[in-house]
């Protein structure tokens, strides 16, 4: 089946504002191919999910795809919305315009909008795909996430760089992912190690001096580090990190290692993999989902997998 219209959804604010330089590209290269298509622009913050829940609810014209147009953030809120309408199994395809875009770094779909787009219009049949599911119960949530869920360092690094003035200035400077690196830099005398509880296959595991903890889909989160390189969204597992913290000199150590990818091997970091995990909390702790912030909670996580339709070739 060859793509004949798309409906858009398109994220105005991702990128730290720079999604539209994007948006003006693929509408060019579109039009060039006479290829149809409407743009639904997220007016706010959250907007996405309801616009993909109303293209799921009522309907779109035959052989229409679902683009998303944004970073990790609006394909999760679409993702989600898509999921909460009649139509679940529309297929997504997807260009990234986000700031840490690790989405597609993890899945392999390529970064550059036009080489994206070439990808989308390559496919002929919807591809699947991993994703996470969580429910939280401290809060009562529940949803998906494409990339990861953290808890402690990764998730107050989001924080501060989400407030930081420098994520707009990398962002026009092509240099999104740094963004995260200068969060990281800024949290990091200020976390302290926590208590966690990771539950698996019937097993529990505490883990007294945590200070990141982080459930994903596939190798990345923070812009393109590789936290987990074994971690693959085809194998219908997800991967969870514990890092340690004994003291400074030994966790940037293990930053090194990080930044070798020989992190995994080591006393000190716990890697669990399997297709339900639970993870707990006592002490208020940042999270993030996808880069977004999710608060700060004790947590009491439930994760397992579910299936996802996407629209893009890979190779
Ligand atoms: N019109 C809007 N104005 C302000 N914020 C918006 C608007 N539409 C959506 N948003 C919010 O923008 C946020 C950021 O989106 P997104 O994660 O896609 O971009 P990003 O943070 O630059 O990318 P990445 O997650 O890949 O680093 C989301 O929380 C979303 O709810």
């Amino acid at each position: 089946m060859a793509t004949e219209y798309f409906d858009i959804i398109f994220n105005p604010a991702a990128g730290a504002g720079t999604a539209g330089k994007v948006l003006k590209l693929l509408k060019a290269e579109l039009k060039r191919r006479h290829l149809d298509y409407t743009v639904r622009i997220s007016r706010y913050a959250g907007h996405t999910i309801q616009l993909a829940r109303q293209i799921g609810n009522f309907g779109t014209k035959p052989n229409a795809v679902i683009l998303v147009v944004g970073g990790d953030g609006t394909l999760n809120q679409a993702i989600t919305g898509l999921r909460a309408s009649a139509h679940p199994e529309l297929p997504v395809a997807y260009i990234p315009a986000g700031s840490g875009n690790d989405f597609a770094r993890g899945i392999g779909l390529s970064q550059d909008p036009l080489k994206a787009l070439q990808q989308v219009l390559d496919a002929t049949e919807p591809i699947v795909r991993d994703i996470g599911r969580y429910r939280e119960a401290t809060r009562n949530e529940a949803g998906y996430f494409v990339n990861n869920i953290g808890i402690g360092f990764d998730a107050a690094a989001v924080a501060a760089a989400n407030r930081s003035s420098m994520k707009t200035i990398l962002n026009r400077l092509h240099l999104g992912s740094l963004a995260y690196m200068f969060g990281v830099v800024k949290v990091f005398w200020s976390r302290k190690p926590f208590p966690v509880a990771v539950y698996m296959d019937g097993k529990r595991h505490y883990i007294q001096r945590a200070f990141l903890c982080t459930t994903t889909n596939h190798p990345y989160f923070g812009g393109g580090v590789r936290i987990l390189p074994t971690a693959t969204p085809t194998d219908g597992l997800l991967d969870l990190i514990v890092v340690e913290h004994l003291n400074t000199p030994y966790f940037l150590f293990l930053l090194l290692q990080l930044i070798r990818g020989q992190h995994l091997k080591y006393k000190r970091v716990h890697h669990f993999r399997s297709a339900h995990l639970r993870v707990e909390t006592n002490s208020l702790e940042f999270g993030q989902m996808d880069g977004e912030e999710m608060g700060s909670r004790a947590y009491e996580l439930d994760f397992s997998v579910a299936k996802q339709n996407f629209w893009f070739k890979l190779k």
